[in-house]
């Protein structure tokens, strides 16, 4: 099902209109037909929003003779973006590549690098992500004299973002403020954006919201846009904020404008139930209020789902079904019932996972599931670990998506650091990074001197570093001047590398090379640290990928199809950059992690990931664990009505993702953050219709009267709770699993420099060193982003040897 039609050599075949709307129920047809009003298409999960979305994009090029050219289509995530090119591309082709598919964020980076002088900014700029926001938000707050504990950087940064989300500006701000919070905040605010500027740099928030500005304040730039995108595709549609609905807006246009160009055409697809982003600022106003934000617009509703059993949709729509203020919809199959949901209830979450395995190795041998179609959800990243231990002990093939990402990592964002600033100088976050990466004497003070003598000429710090070399800076001490001196040349050495026109790889092989950071990392004894070469080499592997890939982009003529103003020169370090940093961006599956294709499917391995990364993705088997109220729903949302309505759309999201089955567990004891803590199940599973699901196990001493009158879930963990009497020993001895025994009989773990360890509370470590004997021995860990600790190894040690 493939391609629909074949491509002639001399170049595309009109497909025949039938093909295109042969498999699509009528409601589906209407949608990829309708021409002219704004369209918004509802619609249950399942139902085929996406599938609808790409085929219009075919159908516009096939049929209504639009050019790939003027179809911008927007998705939610940087994989669904991919997802789309290639379902487009495999309905018409090479043509597929003039089309913008990108997610939000790819697409403002695009306008705003072909725009950037307009806003008075540079089109090499650096895009912040939270990891810098936070670094410079607390730069920030520290020269305002702010006190941190009681004014979070991170209180800030999320203050700012929502500020930034309802395209509020800091002068704005500044006027709205009403107490004490919003006052900090707007101050933080005005100087964060200021040395953004300065940095010529823009934030997450920023791309969305300074692409509404150039949009709004330049109406020439406006119509540029208008004139050439005659079509507007957005897939997730309930997951927008204000400032990503006032782009949209802003793209198509509303009336026809004096050059006589009426507004784009707009198709929009979203499920209300789906809206998962709230902390983003995500609304379902914007879908509830289409009709009126776009006049003589048209609605299909689907209702038909072809990606589940009747069992599986039956749980979703019993749990959908207890939210407050939502439209009834009801969402059916002719897939008939299917498989019961399997329940499971875990004595601890390392029983849990070893049930998960256990049940996808079965699967596996009687040839029902490949390890390709399963995927096992969770609600935080951090209950990845669990899995992964035993996956990696059972020699079970998976893998992780999101979590501690590769492009976080202290080593990778050093390197790219340099690349950023190589690309841009006034890039002060990763320059004041790199500045005594690797050591080279140049102290913090130097660092404040040079800092403030920047803030009083007013020049960024990168000028300030040259007037150091020039000895116009009279507080620094000779030995840092002659060591800026040094650094300031080397950066130039490396500049010139740059200016060579050599490739990605080979300009980062020079800055591992000449900054001394890889040797620094070889001759060190920390076996972390050769793991951090590896990760380097992976990088390097990354950068020569991601050349080769242009190069076949753009075909043997070395041109890119519809070359494109608004995208950095193929394979050059800024295009590198902002591949990576559109990668790195939180909502996104990186792809380069690993090295392999990153399309979630891999052939043979099992996938890991957050409800919230699932969304749109669909998988015969699917796990939902760690269903506990406190867990899932999350112990934010229990006593928030708003919150936990939310939580249950990402239940609902969690289990529409199923095709085949379903198996939802729960953990009774489980040490989420170091302490062994026990959670009644998840309400969430009081809500499944008790008929549907097949309780594979129950918690023990369930007494009085049965899960199944209960609406199908045993809440006996609350009876049992206190039995415990919260008392940690007590919960961990009623354990009987074989996994959770590992850790809670550990009495002197026998350790090794070397050995890798998983931490019920740091994580994943490795053993840098062994003191002391017996009842004093020690080891030293490094746990990674977790920092250096030093344990004890007497007792009950939450931690096990991999
Ligand atoms: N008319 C149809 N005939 C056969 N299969 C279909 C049809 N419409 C959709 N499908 C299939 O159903 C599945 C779900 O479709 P799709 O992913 O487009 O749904 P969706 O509404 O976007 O779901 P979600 O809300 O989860 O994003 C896909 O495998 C798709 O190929
Ligand atoms: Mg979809």
């Amino acid at each position: 099902m493939n391609t629909l039609f074949d491509l002639p050599a001399d170049g595309p075949a009109k497909p025949r209109h039938a093909d295109l709307l042969d498999d699509l129920n009528p409601a589906q047809r209407e949608a990829v037909t309708h021409a002219g009003s704004p369209l918004l298409v509802v619609a249950g999960a399942g139902s085929g929003k996406t599938r609808v979305l790409t085929r219009r994009i075919a159908y516009l090029l096939a049929e209504r003779d639009v050019h790939p050219g003027q179809i911008m289509a927007i998705t939610f995530t940087n994989k669904a973006a991919a997802e789309m090119r290639e379902r487009v591309s495999d309905l018409v082709g090479r043509r597929a590549n003039a089309m913008w598919v990108s997610t939000f964020h790819s697409m403002c980076v695009r306008i705003l690098r072909r725009e950037a002088k307009t806003l008075e900014m540079s089109s090499s700029f650096s895009i912040y992500d939270s990891d810098d926001t936070k670094r410079l938000i607390t730069l920030v707050a520290r020269d305002l004299d702010i006190d941190p504990k009681k004014y979070a950087a991170r209180t800030l940064a999320v203050n700012i973002s929502n500020l930034k989300n309802e395209l509020i500006g800091p002068e704005t701000a500044v006027a709205d403020a009403g107490n004490d919070l919003e006052r900090r905040v707007a101050e933080v605010y005005v100087e964060y954006q200021r040395r953004l500027n300065q940095a010529n740099a823009f934030d997450f928030d920023d791309l969305i919201m300074r692409t509404v500005e150039l949009l709004q304040t330049f109406p020439d730039v406006a119509e540029y846009y208008r004139r050439r995108f005659r079509h507007v595709l957005v897939d997730e549609y309930q997951d927008t904020n204000h400032a990503q609905y006032t782009l949209v807006r802003e793209l198509v246009g509303t009336e026809e404008n004096e050059a006589g160009i009426g507004p784009a055409e707009l198709c929009v697809v979203g499920d209300a139930d789906q809206s998962i982003y709230a902390f983003r600022g995500a609304t379902i106003r914007n879908i509830e209020e289409f009709e009126r934000d776009f006049p003589n617009a048209r609605t299909v509703l689907l209702e038909q789902n072809y990606r589940s059993t009747q069992t599986i949709l039956n749980a979703a729509n019993a749990v959908i079904a207890r939210n407050p203020n939502r439209r009834a919809k009801r969402l059916w199959t002719d897939a008939g019932d299917g498989e019961k949901i399997v329940g499971y209830v875990a004595d601890n979450e390392h029983d849990e996972a070893a049930f998960v395995a256990g049940e996808i190795d079965a699967l596996a041998d009687k040839g029902e599931a490949d390890y390709s179609d399963v995927a096992v959800f969770y609600r935080t990243n951090n209950q990845s670990r669990v899995f992964e231990e035993i996956f990696i002990r059972l020699g079970l093939p998976y893998k992780v998506v999101g979590g501690v990402r590769f492009y976080e990592r202290r080593e990778v964002r050093d390197m790219l650091a340099y690349l950023r600033v190589l690309a841009n100088p006034e890039d002060t976050v990763s320059l004041r990074r790199v500045l005594n990466v690797p050591k080279r004497g140049i102290g913090d003070r130097a660092e404040a001197v040079i800092a403030t003598y920047a803030e009083r000429e007013r020049i960024s710090f990168a000028q300030a570093l040259r007037g150091a070399v020039n000895g116009e800076i009279p507080l620094l001490n000779p030995r840092s001047a002659k060591a800026i001196t040094g650094f300031v040349e080397l950066m130039d050495e490396l500049g010139e590398v740059v200016e060579s026109g050599a490739e990605v790889a080979d300009v980062l092989e020079a800055v591992l090379e000449r900054t001394g950071y890889r040797a620094e990392l070889e001759e060190s004894d920390d076996p972390q640290d050769a793991s951090r070469v590896e990760n380097l080499t992976e990088l390097v592997t990354v950068a020569r990928e991601f050349t080769e890939f242009t190069a076949e982009v753009a075909g043997p003529d070395g041109e890119l199809p519809e070359a494109d103003p608004g995208v950095p020169e193929p394979g050059s370090l800024p295009a590198f950059l902002e591949r990576v940093s559109l990668v790195a961006d939180a909502d996104s599956i990186p792809a380069a992690d690993g090295g392999e294709d990153g399309d979630g499917h891999d052939a043979g391995v099992v996938t890991l990931m957050t409800v919230h990364t699932a969304k749109g993705l669909e998988y015969p088997v699917v796990f939902g664990t760690g269903w506990e109220d406190g867990i899932f729903p999350h112990m934010r949302a229990l006593g928030d009505p708003t919150e936990l309505a939310e939580e249950r759309r990402l239940a609902y999201v969690a289990i529409t993702r199923a095709r085949k089955r379903l198996y939802v567990s729960r953990s009774m004891v489980r040490s989420a953050w170091g302490q062994p803590q026990m959670n009644p199940a998840s309400r969430f599973l009081d809500e499944l219709p008790a008929e549907l699901v097949d309780w594979r196990r129950l918690a023990p001493s369930s007494s009085s009267g049965g899960f199944g009158s209960s609406g199908g879930s045993p809440r006996a963990a609350t009876t049992w709770g206190s039995r415990g009497g919260g008392s940690s020993s007590s919960s961990r001895a009623a354990s009987t699993s074989p996994f959770g025994k590992a850790w809670k009989d550990t009495v002197a773990l026998k350790l090794d420099v070397g050995d890798r360890v998983s931490h019920d509370k740091y994580g994943l470590g490795t053993v840098v060193a062994c003191d002391g004997a017996g009842p004093r021995a020690t080891a030293t860990i490094d746990f990674g982003a977790a920092g250096k600790v030093r344990l004890m190894l007497i007792g009950s040690v939450p931690m096990v040897k991999l």
